[in-house]
């Protein structure tokens, strides 16, 4: 579970997130949605240990990253919106790499390689990859574990429809294992389909908490896109 205590970032004189607080269940799916510049990012990357708040704490299962880092590390995964790796190693290296600190066994490297419809290029060079492989091998490397919460920024950037269904359908999967799931999105019809409890953001702030009660479905989509036309006006 995620734990968000007054969590602040300010960026030289820019003010990225105002304080704010917000917790993830055990299972839980939330979905951060706002435009260019909301503070998604900065909200991701410090739930991911990579930039420390200015103010306030991020718990992971109770473990302050200030207090134990190696532990927290090991309880998240991580995609970044951007590839940030060596281009010249194949599929198969770069996921071994990341899997050797996480102690992953190489039958379960497969296993992703085979999820991820990347065992055709298990030994091209990363340079090689198109866009979407290169997110679904993101994604891969953030999964690989099986950690407690799951922290993706834009997880389906590229994704072509077949793969964005096949995203959608492993998130359910992974919340049924108890993972806490948190994931940026433009995608609305995404946001519908797996999201427990819809942020909208706005200049660094919460504006909107939209809940899926999960009756409904249908109306939770109308919500989501009033809501995120509302923003767009
Ligand atoms: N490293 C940085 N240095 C200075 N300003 C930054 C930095 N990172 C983010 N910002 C600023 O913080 C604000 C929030 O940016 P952030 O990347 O979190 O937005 P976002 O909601 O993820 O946007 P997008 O949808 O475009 O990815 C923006 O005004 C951005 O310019």
């Amino acid at each position: 579970m995620i734990d968000i205590k007054n969590v602040s970032k300010v960026f030289k004189q820019k003010t990225a997130l105002y304080p704010l607080s917000l917790t993830g269940d055990d299972g839980e799916c939330i979905v951060l949605c706002g435009g260019n510049g909301a503070g998604k990012s900065t909200l991701l990357q410090m739930i991911a240990g990579i930039s420390a708040p200015g103010d306030g704490t991020v718990l992971i299962n109770q473990v302050d990253i200030k207090l134990n880092r190696k532990q927290y590390v090991s309880l998240i995964g991580f995609m970044p919106d951007e590839f940030f790796a060596q281009e010249t190693l194949t599929v198969t290296e770069f996921l071994t790499f990341y899997g050797t600190f996480r102690k992953v066994a190489p039958s379960r490297i497969k296993e992703v390689i085979d999820i991820l419809g990347l065992a055709p290029k298990k030994d091209e060079m990363i340079k090689h990859l198109s866009k979407g492989m290169r997110q679904r091998l993101l994604f891969g490397q953030a999964w690989l574990a099986n950690p407690a919460v799951l922290i993706l920024d834009e997880p389906t950037n590229g994704l072509d429809p077949y793969w964005i269904d096949k995203f959608i359908d492993m998130l359910k999967k992974i919340k049924q294992t108890g993972t806490t799931v948190i994931f940026s999105t433009h995608m609305m019809d995404v946001a519908a389909e797996v999201a427990d409890r819809v942020i909208f953001m706005e200049n660094g702030r919460i504006t909107e908490i939209i809940q899926n009660d999960h009756l409904n479905p249908k109306q939770f989509m109308v919500d989501l896109l009033g809501r995120y036309r509302q923003k767009e006006e």
